[in-house]
């Protein structure tokens, strides 16, 4: 008894001990470099040149500082690391420690019903509730193969736009196209029923202007009690803009919630349904209309426009190296022959090199050059520095694939580096084995629309290029700058000749 009371007391006291040390050890480390050497009055100068001053910010600063650096914008520090082994080891090694998100800023608690998105959530019951039901009801692969129809009708659309009713070459503005077969895709999956074009132009209408409105309305949270009194014509057009995309995404949630209630048989699930009747551990509740409404705008905002952009961008290096494009058609032929008819899934296995222009796409123009705030749950250590709880971190996704230790010529579009025997097999893209690229983020925040998104971005591609050759236009050369959006966009968006390989 004696010898038990001993081991008890002893492992306790010895717990206790640890934990103080460690406590003591990680709250007495350094917070990493602050490049500003006036902390909050620095910030001001990148903030007024919004996103792009930001990313050419962080870059001086991790040259001058190295991979970790942390900037004051409030009264915590917003903390960014460069370095992939630094990244894999939150992300992956220590993800339980690192998948929490911030407390939403004021403008962000409205459009996320107080943080009841799966982007938003804390790191919990209902975030975790929230990531399994888009997982297993809509993302899962079964499910997904359901929607193949839907896909081919989007197909057949983006085909009919570029052939524009002739069989004389058009030159189009590719990304507004495919931002539409993106949205109609999307809708479809949401709302369940096919919408026609004047619907769908009014759910993409409110969702853009949502996305691209963030850095006008990112100033109502500067101290917002003020800035309700000072600036309160431009909170009055913040909600406005929230009043007038439920007006347009409510009475689709309420249509489905009627077929659901139905109980009518037979169609293929949309989102919604999966939402109507979602039990909320925490709260003991369902989710209310609001809700649905941010988790609808978010399943929206998430799978059009980083899909839109990444296919433009990849667009952009086809039509940039013809030669590329054209030993993509050779092994789309060596497949499927000249026929016609859409490429289909099952065949796309057989494109490894098809593969490989998707990945190099993702790995030279990440959609987003960082990832969404993560924040820890509890005081920690990264890279000999302090990331103190409520404080946020972020990973910088476009210095990590353009890293030259691992890249060789990190800024070309390479798309061989993917083929063959140490090609896309050495490179685990959701990056659990090592980190050497991460498009869709790494660890238990990963990006949940991983499959689908390669799926759709394959998919088009393939088709793309079976139907068209894709060709420079003279006077509007390709030009790779970059511009940020809510994704990083081309600057100059892509203007290319389609040309039917039928007539
Ligand atoms: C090329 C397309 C896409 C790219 C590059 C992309 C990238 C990302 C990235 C970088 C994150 C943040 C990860 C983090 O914070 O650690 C993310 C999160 C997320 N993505 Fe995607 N994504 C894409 C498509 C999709 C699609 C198709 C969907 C669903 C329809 C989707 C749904 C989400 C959701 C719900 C989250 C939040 C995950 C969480 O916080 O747990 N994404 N995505």
């Amino acid at each position: 008894m004696a010898t038990w009371f001993l081991i008890v007391f002893v492992s306790l006291t010895l717990s206790l001990f640890l934990h103080l040390l460690l406590r003591r050890n990680s709250s007495s480390l350094p917070l990493p470099p602050d490049p500003n050497l006036f902390p909050f009055l620095g910030p001001f100068r990148w903030l007024t040149q919004g996103f792009g001053g930001l990313r050419s910010f962080l870059r001086t600063a991790h040259h001058r500082l190295g991979p970790i650096v942390s900037i004051r914008i409030s009264f915590l520090p917003s903390i960014f690391v460069s370095d992939r082994f630094l990244a894999h080891k939150a992300l992956v090694l220590n993800g339980a420690v690192f998948s929490d998100r911030p407390p939403a800023i004021p403008t962000s608690k409205i459009i996320t019903s107080n943080q009841h998105t799966i982007s938003s959530g804390s790191y919990g019951a209902t975030w975790r509730i929230l990531r399994r039901n888009l997982t297993s009801e809509i993302l899962h692969p079964s499910r997904v193969r359901s929607y193949s129809h839907a896909r081919r009708w989007v197909l057949d659309t983006l085909l009919d736009r570029f052939r524009n009713g002739g069989e004389e070459p058009i030159v189009v503005v590719v990304v507004d196209h495919l931002r539409y077969a993106m949205f109609s895709l999307l809708v479809l999956m949401c709302f369940g029923d096919k919408l026609d074009e004047e619907q769908i132009k009014q759910v993409e209408f409110v969702q853009r202007r949502e996305l691209l409105s963030f850095p006008r309305f990112s100033i109502l949270n500067f101290f917002p009690n003020f800035t309700k009194f000072f600036l309160r014509k431009r909170w009055d057009e913040f909600l406005q803009m929230r009043r007038e995309q439920s007006e347009v995404l409510l009475p689709l949630i309420r249509s489905r919630r009627k077929i659901v209630e139905s109980e009518r048989k037979g169609y293929v699930q949309s989102y919604v349904d999966t939402l109507i009747d979602l039990e909320l551990p925490e709260e003991k509740r369902k989710l209310n209309e609001n809700e649905i409404v941010s988790l609808c705008s978010e399943f929206l905002n998430a799978g059009t426009d980083t899909t839109a952009t990444a296919l433009e961008w990849i667009m952009a290096n086809l039509v940039k190296n013809p030669e590329i494009q054209e030993r993509l058609y050779d092994e789309i032929k060596s497949v499927i022959g000249e026929e016609e008819g859409e490429i289909e899934e099952e065949e796309m296995k057989k494109m490894p090199y098809l593969k490989a222009v998707v990945l190099e796409g993702l790995r030279r123009h990440p959609p987003g050059h960082l990832l969404l705030p993560h924040s820890v749950s509890e005081d920690a250590e990264l890279g000999g520095f302090k990331v103190p709880k409520k404080g946020t971190i972020n990973f910088n996704v476009a210095e990590i694939g353009r890293d030259p230790e691992v890249w060789e010529e990190p800024m070309e579009f390479k798309q061989e580096r993917f083929v063959g025997e140490g090609g896309e097999a050495a490179v685990d893209i959701t990056g659990s084995r090592g980190i050497k690229m991460i498009p869709f983020g790494a660890g238990r925040r990963i990006c949940p629309g991983i499959g689908l998104a390669m799926l759709h971005l394959e998919y088009y591609v393939a088709n793309m290029v079976k139907e068209f050759e894709w060709k420079e236009v003279e006077g509007d050369e390709v030009d790779l700058s970059e511009k940020m959006e809510f994704t990083v966009v081309m600057k100059h968006p892509l203007k290319a000749l389609a040309v039917p390989r039928r007539r």
